[in-house]
């Protein structure tokens, strides 16, 4: 099946669907089978099963095919389709959509048939959140638009006009985005994901390239100077130029309101690309030629945007597994590497129970050399060009090999020994995992993940540091010593090779994010086995919703005199925040903590952190926090940011983000240059410090 006719799908739901319901929840089961013309059909299925449960759905449809019970689905189906209520959240909001392997995979865009199942978590139906919203929040938790920015009225423009090569159709004309139910919808954005990651090129115009010129010099003119967004990326020139060179016309000729121009721009909006033709007579929008020559630049720009996110997109990763594989080669701690393998998590106990990893291991637990210690003690240099032959080897290896060869291979293991990928299975089995995180964690920390009462364990281990105020800020032994010098050391390591370096986020010029060379498995390991019951035991369920912190972004930041010497107040894109020095031979750079976003005491200070090597700070991610400026030394520190996507999609999460009035005047010290309009208007002075651009944090805007 090509990956053009994967778009085509159709449901073929069971009649006893319509049996289970919950009022707010529709409940659907389906096989998806291959067919053309699919969308409709499904829209189709989809309304008559699930209007007899949904009082305000106005649904029309205009599909031809919805009498048409002749119309059989392929018998062959190439996947499964399952929306269901997620067990976890509260009833009603949120849905699985589950897709067979060889289906392919909204994870899997632009690629071939994802090896495993797709889980894909959709927001319930808000009706106050428009559908661009909506979808592009699915989106992001399906991970197939992160880093890529979207513009809502893109979407808008994929709604409305469906994929004619691939015979969809316009989604608005087959869905009532606006009332439908909320599995009408939510399909209807399951099947417009579809045709955006598998439409075929050309990619449909950016809705901007039609726009009368009045609107794009509003849109130009009105739009931030230092907007790092691929909207600013597209005008030839700043907004602030473009306004002083209409203001110039503007004195030369008077009368030409813009009130007038747009009106007549409307009318004529056949005519946009030729406003200096007036040949059906339609005047013309007098505007300096330099402007009309630059508005013809951005509506080419505008028009190849498109093609070029998804390009972007796909090179990112790309990139990022490319980048990962080189270093892995180059790497002098391979030890820190671990290959990519679904995780499982481990039940509470589990960890002192498993097995260690090699059967012939006689090294007890406590108090040796761990696993990753004796392997690099004993490295020796091996070819890299051997070591690039070996690197794919592990995965041809059975279980058994994998571990029959330690005792062999031990003594000669070198830094690029591909013993150090151990086969994926072992991820699985636990008994990695477990020294993983013996070679990583503090072992108070480590024995207290392994206590058979581990939330009292973990409690017992960490520190509230803001019980007055939150509660919610806590510290704890977190990696070992050795831990924090091996992963500082691999970031300067990276930073003097020549492979492209991922800046943690805009706030920063130094620092490194760790996730693009190849340490992606090692903090999905963290998440799920560390930060995940420490969040559960330590951080209000409004935290994270309780919910599997199933997502993260793990980078290491450094503050220098010289260099980056402070981060302005912010709220991070986090849901729970593990913060662990790797280097405290500093002065200054406290952290200094305030309110929870959008809180009465968003922007009073509760709390001055004075970072100690090891040690972590958790916090949820919406505490409004940012670090002094150093005065001497050098500071770095692991920053775990960690998701619960399902959580993000629940009313529990919206609730959170409800703005409330402040408390009072801010505290100065709670001041974001960044973020606040009103800095100014508090700021004691302008402190001198350099700007940042703030757009790590769209929420706070
Ligand atoms: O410097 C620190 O300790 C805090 C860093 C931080 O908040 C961030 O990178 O989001
Ligand atoms: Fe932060």
């Amino acid at each position: 099946m090509s990956v053009h006719d994967s778009l085509a799908f159709v449901a073929e739901l069971p009649p006893s669907t319509a049996a289970t319901k919950h009022p707010n929840l529709d409940v659907i089961k389906g096989h998806v089978v291959e067919c053309r013309r699919c969308i409709s059909s499904l829209a189709h299925a989809v309304t008559t099963t699930t209007t007899t449960t949904t009082t305000t759905t106005t649904t029309t449809t205009t599909t031809t095919d919805s009498n048409d019970s002749s119309a059989k689905p392929s018998p062959s189906p190439c996947g499964v389709l399952s929306l269901e209520p997620d067990p976890d959240v509260a009833e009603g909001y949120a849905y699985t959509l589950q897709l067979q392997p060889q289906f392919g995979s909204l994870y899997a865009a632009g690629t071939e048939a994802c090896p495993k199942i797709a889980t894909v978590y959709l927001p319930p139906a808000y009706p106050e959140l428009a559908p661009a919203l909506r979808f592009r929040s699915i989106m992001r938790h399906a991970n197939v638009l992160q880093n890529t920015f979207v513009a809502d009225n893109l979407i808008d423009y994929w709604l409305r006009h469906g994929c004619a090569e691939c015979e969809v159709p316009a989604l608005t004309d087959v869905f009532d985005f606006e009332h439908a139910s909320s599995s009408n919808a939510l399909l209807g954005v399951i099947a417009l994901a579809f045709v955006m990651l598998h439409a075929p090129a050309p990619e449909p115009p950016h809705p901007l390239v039609d726009a009368p010129v009045a609107d794009l010099l509003h849109l130009w003119t009105t739009h931030r100077d230092q907007c790092a967004c691929p909207l600013s990326a597209c005008m030839p020139c700043l907004p602030s130029e473009m306004r002083a060179l209409l203001a110039e016309d503007n004195n030369h000729s008077r009368g030409h309101s813009n009130d007038h121009d747009h009106d007549h721009d409307e009318n004529c909006s056949h005519h946009h690309h030729h406003h200096h033709d007036s040949s059906d007579g339609c005047p013309p929008l007098h505007l300096p030629q330099r402007a009309q020559e630059l508005i013809l630049v951005f509506r080419r720009n505008l028009a190849a945007l498109p093609q070029y996110m998804y390009e972007a997109m796909a090179e990112l990763q790309y990139d990022r597994d490319r980048t990962a594989q080189v270093w892995r080669q180059q790497t002098q701690q391979p030890n820190l590497y671990r290959p990519s393998a679904p995780l499982h998590l481990l039940p509470q106990g589990a960890l002192n129970t498993l097995p260690p990893t090699d059967p012939h291991h006689d090294q007890a637990d406590a108090g040796h050399p761990t696993p990753a210690a004796k392997r690099s003690s004993s490295s020796s240099s091996s070819s890299s060009s051997s070591s690039t032959a070996q690197l794919t080897a592990p995965q041809q290896q059975t279980p058994q090999q994998t571990q029959q060869q330690p005792q062999a291979q031990s003594p000669q293991l070198s830094s690029l020994s591909p013993s150090v990928y151990v086969e994926s299975t072992m991820w699985q089995q636990g008994a990695l995992a477990r020294d993983v995180l013996q070679e990583w964690l503090d072992p108070s920390l480590f024995d207290a993940l392994c206590s058979n009462d581990r939330p009292a364990a973990l409690r017992a281990l960490a520190t509230c540091k803001d019980s007055e105020h939150l509660g919610c800020v806590f510290s704890l032994p977190f990696l070992r010593a050795d831990a924090c010098d091996r992963l500082d050391r691999e970031v300067h390591a990276y930073e003097q090779s020549s492979l492209p370096k991922m800046r943690p986020n805009s706030m920063n010029n130094y620092g490194l994010v760790l996730d693009d060379i190849g340490l992606e498995p090692l903090f999905d390991l963290f998440a799920a086995q560390v930060a995940q019951p420490l969040a559960s035991v330590l951080l209000p369920e409004t935290a994270h919703g309780n919910l599997p912190l199933d997502n993260h972004h793990a980078f290491v930041v450094q503050y220098r005199p010289e260099q980056d010497r402070h981060l302005d107040m912010h709220v991070d894109d986090s849901d729970v925040t593990i913060n662990v020095n790797l280097c405290d031979a500093f002065q200054g750079s406290e952290l200094q903590f305030c309110g929870a976003l959008h809180r009465p005491n968003h922007r009073k200070h509760t709390l001055t952190y004075k970072h100690v090597k090891g040690r972590a700070v958790i916090h949820p991610g919406s505490v409004r926090h940012g670090a002094d400026a150093i005065t001497d030394g050098y500071r770095s520190n692991l920053i775990l940011w960690c998701r619960a996507s399902r959580y993000r999609v629940t009313p529990q999460w919206r609730q959170l983000h409800m703005r409330h009035a402040e408390e009072g005047a801010p505290d100065t010290i709670c001041l974001s240059r960044t973020h606040d309009r009103d800095f100014h208007v508090h700021a004691d002075d302008d402190g001198g410090e350099e700007h940042h651009d703030g757009s790590e944090t769209p929420a706070e805007a």
